[in-house]
């Protein structure tokens, strides 16, 4: 296996910033000899944009799955692996470098493990690693974020809520990704006539990008249990006005699914309360932001949430919904399970390879009911292991999973 996870991955040059370059350890990809090695397979090219800090530990892991995973289904991949955010900043001086961008725009999918880091923090805005996430949302037009979290039985005490809350939460958050606040214009920071400096933001919506979020969230919920939850602040901001009235006109087209809208500080609150109340939210960037970390707290961890960033054409953008987690980078302590099941996103809605998806989340499972927990969503009587191993075992499981179906 290892010889094809190595003939499958294709390191190339990069030549970015006039009179700067970098060249990756330059393999040359095999095409010839990996179709003639296995005629009939599927073929995808998938980017890997590792990132910074805990980012190319769960990725490298996550790879690993992904290829068995869909080995096991006849398919197979072209990995492409490029530097974004601070791991870029450092190469060639740019977050987000073109040719990371054409890699990722020509795949049939985009894995990408996180960003950021305190080395970039006080770098200008345009220099900040985070740039690029906001630049391959918007260039690769990924306006739906879906966010599922769901507490799963194995995890219940991992909880931070008690057991009777926690228990059969199950749902989907449907975030809003290339507009709002992070995209409105104007914005910038400047002096006012009193002299001082102000800082500003806008919150921008229009109609259109409602609609096309709130249909992705009608089309969601009448695939689960049929409840919309629209979360605004149409108490107070114009843009939730319009989107209140937006999502409202739609759902006559889906008199299946029960729509409910709620305000956002009620919605952070009834997330806590009874988060159980909620099948399918929609929400704008930052509320969606904000109330997802939230939600991740009741499936036990941050690093449980996977995420999959969707346009109308394009490859999707794959990715857990946590950060580069400095506090743990380079130490083994990062639990990969959101990258792995983003991973399993991937296949599902990236590539529509829903039998390899469900391989990757059985796994996950297996590899939970065995009792292998990283410290994040470790309890008494689980046996803790490190980001490599827990990668270890989802990978044993997947296997195990061929010899019982075999
Ligand atoms: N999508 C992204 O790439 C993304 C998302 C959020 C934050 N960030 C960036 O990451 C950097 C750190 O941000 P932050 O500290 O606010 O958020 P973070 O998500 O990186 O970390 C928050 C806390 O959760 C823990 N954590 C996160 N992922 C974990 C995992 N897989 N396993 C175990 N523990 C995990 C961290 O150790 C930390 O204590 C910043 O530069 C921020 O901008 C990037
Ligand atoms: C790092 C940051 C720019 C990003 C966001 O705010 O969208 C992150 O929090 C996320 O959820 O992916």
């Amino acid at each position: 296996m290892a010889a094809a996870l190595q003939t499958n991955t294709r390191l190339h040059p990069i030549n970015v910033v006039p009179g700067r370059s970098f060249t990756n350890p330059s393999r040359t990809p095999c095409r010839i000899r990996c179709a003639a090695a296995s005629p009939g397979k599927k073929r995808f090219n998938i980017a890997l944009l590792p990132g910074d800090g805990i980012g190319p530990e769960v990725i490298s892991v996550a790879k690993n799955v992904l290829q068995q995973a869909g080995s096991l289904e006849g398919l197979e991949f072209d990995f492409q692996e490029m530097p974004v955010g601070g791991a870029a900043l450092d190469l060639v001086g740019v977050p987000l470098p073109e040719e990371s961008f054409k890699a990722a725009k020509e795949s049939d999918a985009i894995l990408l493990g996180a960003i950021g880091g305190y080395k970039w923090d006080n770098n200008e805005k345009h220099l900040r690693p985070e740039m690029a996430l906001f630049y391959l949302r918007r260039d690769l037009k990924v306006f739906a974020n879906l966010r599922p979290a769901s507490v799963l039985p194995q995890l219940v005490d991992a909880s931070t809520l008690k057991r009777e809350v926690a228990e059969g939460v199950d749902m989907m958050i449907v975030r809003e990704l290339t507009g709002g606040i992070y995209f409105g214009e104007p914005r910038g920071i400047k002096i006012n006539e009193n002299g001082e400096e102000v800082g500003f933001n806008t919150e921008f919506y229009a109609a259109h990008e409602i609609d096309r979020i709130a249909r992705v969230a009608f089309e969601t919920a009448r695939k689960r249990r049929g409840k919309l939850c629209s979360v605004d602040k149409a108490n107070v901001l114009d843009a939730s006005i319009l989107w209140r009235k937006r999502v409202t006109a739609l759902a006559s087209e889906y008199p299946d699914v029960e729509l409910s809208h709620m305000y956002v500080d009620n919605a952070a609150m009834q997330l806590i309360r009874d988060p159980k109340q909620f099948d399918t939210i929609v929400t704008n960037n930052i509320f969606g932001d904000i109330l997802s970390d939230e939600a991740s707290m009741i499936t036990g961890s941050i690093g449980m949430l996977p995420s999959a960033s969707l346009g109308v054409s394009g490859p999707g953008l794959f990715e857990p919904i946590h950060g580069s987690a400095p506090d743990i980078a380079g130490q083994d302590k990062a639990n990969p399970l959101a990258t792995i099941l983003s991973a399993a996103m991937l296949l599902k809605y990236g590539l529509g390879e829903e039998k390899a998806a469900k391989r990757i989340e059985d796994a996950v499972l297996d590899t939970l009911n065995k009792g292998f927990r990283t410290g994040d969503i470790y309890s008494p009587g689980n046996k803790l292991v490190g980001c490599k191993e827990m990668g270890a075992e989802v990978l044993k499981s997947v296997d195990s999973k061929v010899a019982a179906t075999v």
